[in-house]
């Protein structure tokens, strides 16, 4: 039996009442949270700081820790820690080439959103997101 929990950090943007979301050239039909899993050695802002400039080209600016949350990965097979980061931008996100698509979201929309987003971060966020 493997005990591995997937260690992931992430960010939850939201700007005028949407959440930013983005999907991955490797799985372009599946939402979630910037972000991704921490390099050997790297502490959680670190990973958060070089995640957000890989993917979007941005720097996170006052990032606050929202929540610590678990679930099933949606891409692997796997348990997964979620530490989730509150994030404004200075920058306008630009989608680098690992990623198939971003949205800016205010609840599932109709997309096939990853488990801990849909069921633990987008209610934690619903007051600030518009109905
Ligand atoms: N970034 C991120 N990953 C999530 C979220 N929800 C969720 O289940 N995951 C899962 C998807 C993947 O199974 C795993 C993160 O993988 P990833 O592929 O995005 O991370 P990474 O950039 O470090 O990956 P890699 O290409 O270096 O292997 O966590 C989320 O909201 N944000």
């Amino acid at each position: 039996m493997t005990t591995d929990v997937l260690i992931v950090i992430a960010a939850a943007v939201v700007q005028d009442g949407r959440l930013l979301v983005v999907s991955k050239q490797a799985a372009p039909d599946v939402f979630y949270l910037p972000g991704g899993k921490p390099e050997p050695g790297e502490a959680p802002l670190e990973t958060l700081a070089r995640e957000m400039h890989e993917e979007l080209g941005v720097t996170p600016y006052k990032p606050k820790f929202l929540a610590t949350v678990e679930n099933q990965a949606a891409l692997e097979n796997q348990w997964m820690q979620m530490t989730v980061y509150a994030v404004e931008l200075q920058q306008v996100p630009q989608p680098a080439a690992e990623l198939a698509d971003l949205r800016w979201i205010t609840s599932e929309d109709g997309l096939n959103v990853a488990p801990a987003v849909r069921e633990q971060v987008l209610p934690l966020l619903r007051d600030g997101l518009a109905s």
